[in-house]
């Protein structure tokens, strides 16, 4: 076995320490210490604790020894081999050779040959990167044009052909329009006619401002205190658990009135409701409810509130459905009237 494969403690010459040597290397010095460099980090990154060092030296004469091969491109084709191969040196002699320290763990005869790879390190020279620069593509606007989404459609173009009106929110029918605008965001006519002030111009769109009917409600009888009590498990019609929905007759109506220690039931839309439990937390009042008691009130109600979903509301004070006077019993009401 030549003397330039043994490991160290094969006895080489220099205190016990074989080696290894790049032999015949066809790089410049400064390629040379770029790969010793390289060669140190792969043996602390490959190590491990496991895998045996390697400590590569110069070696000056490299260039002497092998003449005209020291060519760029031969550099750069052995650079990527160079640390992995181990080469018979020419003329070093071996104390100035690199060196293999195994681990002191292991065993002779169980050392493997090191394995070094090729780093990912940014420290690592690519200068074929700067030598082959990659085409940037032009981002000109001409050129973008065909490339980019096409301009969403003109309002012009949908379905209908009407561009949803903002000028419809609130709706027609709810709360708000009905209440007019907000106060002091948009000014009566009068007061804004002066040009003084950042208020917009008036619109004329919406109607003057009511006064609001409302009532202050005694306590627990809020919306809120209503929607608990009304659950879909609750029953307030006033009648009997058992009874069914009833068909309740004009004469039958009639006497609901809520007085006399009678239940005041309304009709709205052909369905009979008893409103006395409603009554204390109607925001308009008891009497504004009660104007429309025994009676049918779909038209009184509709005048004030018809955005009022009173059938949600209502759903636990259903009697039954609102239905025409049998045919004698109705000329017996019109005799006694
Ligand atoms: C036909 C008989 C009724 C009359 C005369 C009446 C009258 C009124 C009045 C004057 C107001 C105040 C409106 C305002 O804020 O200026 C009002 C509000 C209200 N009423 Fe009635 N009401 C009747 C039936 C009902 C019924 C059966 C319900 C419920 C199912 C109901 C639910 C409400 C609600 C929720 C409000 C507040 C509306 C809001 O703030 O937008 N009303 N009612």
């Amino acid at each position: 076995q030549p003397q330039w494969l043994r490991w160290p403690w094969q006895s080489l010459g220099g205190g016990g320490v074989g080696a290894i040597t790049d032999g015949k290397e066809s790089q410049t010095s400064s390629d040379q210490e770029r790969r010793n460099n390289r060669a140190q980090q792969n043996g602390k990154g490959a190590s491990h604790g496991v895998a045996p060092k390697i400590a590569v030296q110069p070696s000056n004469d490299d260039d002497t020894a092998l003449g005209s091969r020291g060519s760029s491109a031969a550099s750069s084709t052995d650079r990527t081999s160079s640390t992995l191969r181990q080469r018979k040196p020419d003329n070093v002699p071996p104390s100035t050779l690199p060196t293999i320290q195994p681990p002191p763990t292991m065993a002779p005869t169980a050392i493997s040959p090191p394995v070094i790879q090729e780093p990912e390190s940014p420290t690592t020279p690519k200068a074929e990167a700067t030598s082959l620069p990659q085409p940037v593509p032009s981002l000109s606007l001409a050129d973008s044009v065909s490339l980019t989404m096409p301009p969403p459609p003109l309002p012009s173009s949908r379905p209908n052909g009407r561009i949803p009106a903002l000028n419809q929110y609130p709706a027609p029918n709810s709360a708000q329009r009905a209440r007019g605008p907000t106060p002091n965001r948009c000014p009566p006519a009068a007061s804004s006619s002066s040009s003084s002030g950042l208020a917009p111009p008036p619109t004329h769109s919406s109607k003057p401002a009511k006064p609001s009917r409302q009532v202050v409600l005694t306590p627990g009888h809020s919306p809120l205190d209503w929607a608990r009590i009304s659950g879909p498990n609750s029953d307030l019609r006033g009648v009997a658990p058992s009874t069914p929905y009833l068909r309740v007759t004009p004469s039958m109506l009639k006497v609901q009135t809520g007085r006399k220690g009678k239940d005041a039931w309304m009709a709205i839309n052909g369905k009979v409701y008893n409103v006395t439990p409603y009554a204390k937390f109607h925001p308009g009042g008891v009497p504004e409810l009660m104007r429309g008691a025994g009676r049918d009130g779909t038209k009184l109600f509709g005048e004030i509130h018809p955005w009022v979903n009173y059938e949600t509301m209502l759903a636990a004070c259903l009697v039954g459905l609102l239905v025409d006077e049998p045919e004698g019993k109705e000329s017996e009401m019109d005799r006694m009237d």
